[in-house]
């Protein structure tokens, strides 16, 4: 600690352990620094901000009252990790947060031993904190389970499935239910209006008279609240609330910023309770920092930012992001098709629905972070005779893929399916990365699969999406800004199954899928200096495949590079499956997959972690070159292309 320092009392906590050492009073002091702390770092890194200042008390309380690591503390989504990050040795790595060989943005296994459970998709920590309470119970080193999920999170049918089966296990359980009345966005449905019907009550505390252990040892105001809620909830039919009826007990709703509450309130729990219990905290989203509160988004993922002012340092665009030309197009669509309607789970801004809501606020259904449940909904929309279009991003689109397999490829329902963040994200990591798409959605019948190389072509492909009405298409395209090639005013209808060739040359051929088509056409760039003419074929489907187009590639040429941002067994192992089955491997061509690599790539730039990955132009071209001097050493005669 330094004289003038700004945080005393943050500087003499280096782990957790030390806050046994701290007072009530100074557990509420060192909230205070801490809060400060992890708005100084965040404004010099991003990050998500605003969930991070909500859970600050409950983090200093938790971290006190519990012995973690030996406690498992399980952070759901574990993007509001960043106070607990600081206090558990990882306070002066924070300037390196969502960065290349830095710190995570959410909580990683291999991170810190204080991170129980690692996460990023969101709805899982009740599940896995049972399995750790399950796992003591069978003789395992783990001391008490708490999970912490928010009142966005505990939308997913996964945390009622968790909850179903920690009632009937009765396992004694923690789970912390931090209600923000936000999500990314306000939060949308029965569950939300149950916990502000709840909440409304007060501060009160409700508890089961089972629970009348816990309730004894409560704080003054808390306990006489809980007596009154109770007398309220024992006149209702059924008696307490939805919680109690699976087998937990309840305690709340309780001020999540209020430490003196939080301490006595996880004291008497921790001392008493020998079940499943669920502590309902209430909390602000951004809590403690004007523009994070005063912003419609809470300032959920913020850039970096002038903490005096609150003002982000927005990055300088040149082109329309993916995101902005598909919320743009579906709206015009929309209003020229009134059986097109969308669906987003929880993400209205970042899929760009926001766009078409504000126009058709009843043709746009947010189902909350409820992926499996949407794209179902969506195929019971197509099967009644609408346009769905289901717009999830790559990574969260794999909590629903039975649905995807069972209720719409099975059935062929024209489910269209927009499937933004396709390939790396950049900060938010491995956890977000869209790697798995193609090769899920290739491998069913009945699917129609496209990528966008460019925004021009996003836009082909809605038009395309919208005029299928035989059966399930999907089409993918990145996160950020397009390469800036003009919008067409109207989008083409694609003949299904048909690429282009964009770009002629010889001997050598990339067959790209999506938008790395960019970095195809610089690759080939890069080659022609050299005097290697390259031809570069957009490939617009994985499936059906261009199988004319592949064939004119391995006639024409001695070699052909397949190219796609996504992982292997994707778009690559398509193409060698038909030329396998089809004799063209026989030919004797030289034929390579450039897809990501078959491990997890950590949070970084997109253009590092591509680099990671080996995909970026300069590595295309140094397999073509070498492609290329294979060829010149082969007695192949090679023929000029043909194409055109
Ligand atoms: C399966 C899945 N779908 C969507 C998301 C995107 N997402 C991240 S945080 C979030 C909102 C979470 O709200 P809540 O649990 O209330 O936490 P808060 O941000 O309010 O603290 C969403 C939708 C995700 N991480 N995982
Ligand atoms: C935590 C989470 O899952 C989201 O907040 C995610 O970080 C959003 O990413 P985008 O910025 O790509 O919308
Ligand atoms: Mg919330």
């Amino acid at each position: 600690m330094t004289p003038d320092s700004r945080t005393p009392t943050l500087d003499r906590v280096a782990c957790p352990a030390d806050l046994k050492r701290l007072n009530d009073a100074e557990l509420t002091l060192l909230a205070d620094e801490l809060r400060h702390e992890t708005i100084e770092t965040v404004s010099r890194t991003g990050g998500h901000l605003g969930s991070s200042l909500g859970v600050v008390e409950l983090t200093v309380a938790i971290h006190s009252v519990f012995t973690t690591p030996f406690d498992k503390l399980i952070w759901d989504v574990g993007h509001q990790c960043y106070p607990h990050k600081i206090l558990t040795g990882r306070r002066e790595q924070m300037g390196t947060l969502r960065q290349k060989g830095g710190l995570s943005g959410f909580t990683k296994r291999s991170e810190s031993d204080y991170d129980a459970f690692g996460a990023a998709h969101s709805s899982t920590s009740i599940s896995a904190a049972l399995g750790f309470a399950m796992g003591r119970q069978m003789g395992m080193p783990v001391g008490d389970t708490i999970a912490v999920i928010g009142d966005g999170a505990i939308t997913a049918g996964m945390a009622y499935e968790a909850m179903n089966h920690a009632g009937h296990l009765k396992e004694r359980l923690f789970v912390i239910l931090n209600d923000n009345d936000m999500s990314i966005a306000p939060p949308v449905g029965a569950m939300s209006a149950y916990l502000n019907g709840i909440a409304e009550k007060g501060p009160l505390a409700v508890l089961r008279a089972a629970a009348e252990g816990i309730e004894a040892a409560l704080p003054g105001p808390v306990r006489d609240g809980a007596r009154r809620a109770r007398a309220l909830v024992t006149g209702m039919p059924g008696g307490g609330t939805l919680f109690e009826q699976f087998g937990f007990e309840y305690i709340g709703p309780i001020d999540g910023h209020d430490m003196g509450q939080l301490l006595a309130t996880l004291r008497a729990a921790k001392a008493r309770a020998s079940g499943p219990v669920l502590i309902h905290c209430v909390t602000v989203k951004g809590k403690g920092y004007a523009p994070a509160e005063g912003a419609d988004d809470k300032y959920h993922g913020v850039a970096k930012f002038d903490v005096a002012t609150g003002a982000q340092v927005k990055s300088k665009s040149n082109a329309p992001s993916y995101t902005q030309v598909f919320g743009d197009r579906l709206t015009a669509m929309a209003a020229r098709d009134p059986k097109i309607v969308a669906i987003t789970a929880a993400m209205p801004g970042g899929t760009g629905l926001d766009v078409m809501a504000r126009r058709f606020p009843a043709r746009v259904f947010d189902v909350g972070i409820a992926e499996q449940h949407g794209v179902t909904f969506a195929a019971g929309l197509a099967a009644s005779g609408m346009r769905p279009f289901c717009a999830i991003y790559s990574s969260f689109l794999q909590r629903g893929y039975d649905q995807i397999v069972h209720d719409v490829a099975l059935q062929n329902l024209p489910v269209r399916f927009a499937i933004d963040r396709a390939g790396l994200v950049g900060q938010d990591g491995a956890t977000h990365a869209g790697a798995f798409d193609i090769g899920f959605l290739a491998s069913l019948p009945n699917m129609t699969v496209m990528a966008a190389g460019d925004e021009a072509e996003l836009v082909h492909m809605m038009a395309t999406a919208a005029a299928h009405d035989q059966g399930p298409i999907a089409f993918r395209y990145p996160r950020g800004e397009g390469v800036g090639v003009e919008i067409p005013a109207e989008g083409q209808v694609l003949e299904i199954g048909k690429g282009r060739v964009v770009r002629e040359g010889e001997a050598l051929a990339i067959l790209s899928f999506g938008a790395h088509l960019s970095e195809a056409l610089l690759a080939a760039d890069l080659l022609a200096e050299e005097g290697i003419m390259v031809t570069v074929a957009d490939a617009r489907f994985a499936k059906p495949l261009d199988t004319a187009l592949i064939d004119r590639l391995i006639a024409d040429h001695g070699a052909l590079v397949t190219l796609e941002q996504g992982a292997v067994g994707g778009f690559g192992a398509q193409v060698l499956q038909y030329l396998a089955g089809s004799g063209g491997l026989d030919r004797g061509r030289l034929i390579r997959t450039m897809t990501l690599p078959d491990k997890f790539i950590d949070q970084a730039s997109p253009a590092q972690m591509y680099a990671e990955a080996g995909l970026t132009a300069a590595d295309i071209a140094a397999t073509l070159r070498g492609l290329a001097a294979k060829l010149e050493h082969r007695p192949l005669p090679l023929a000029r292309p043909r194409l055109i």
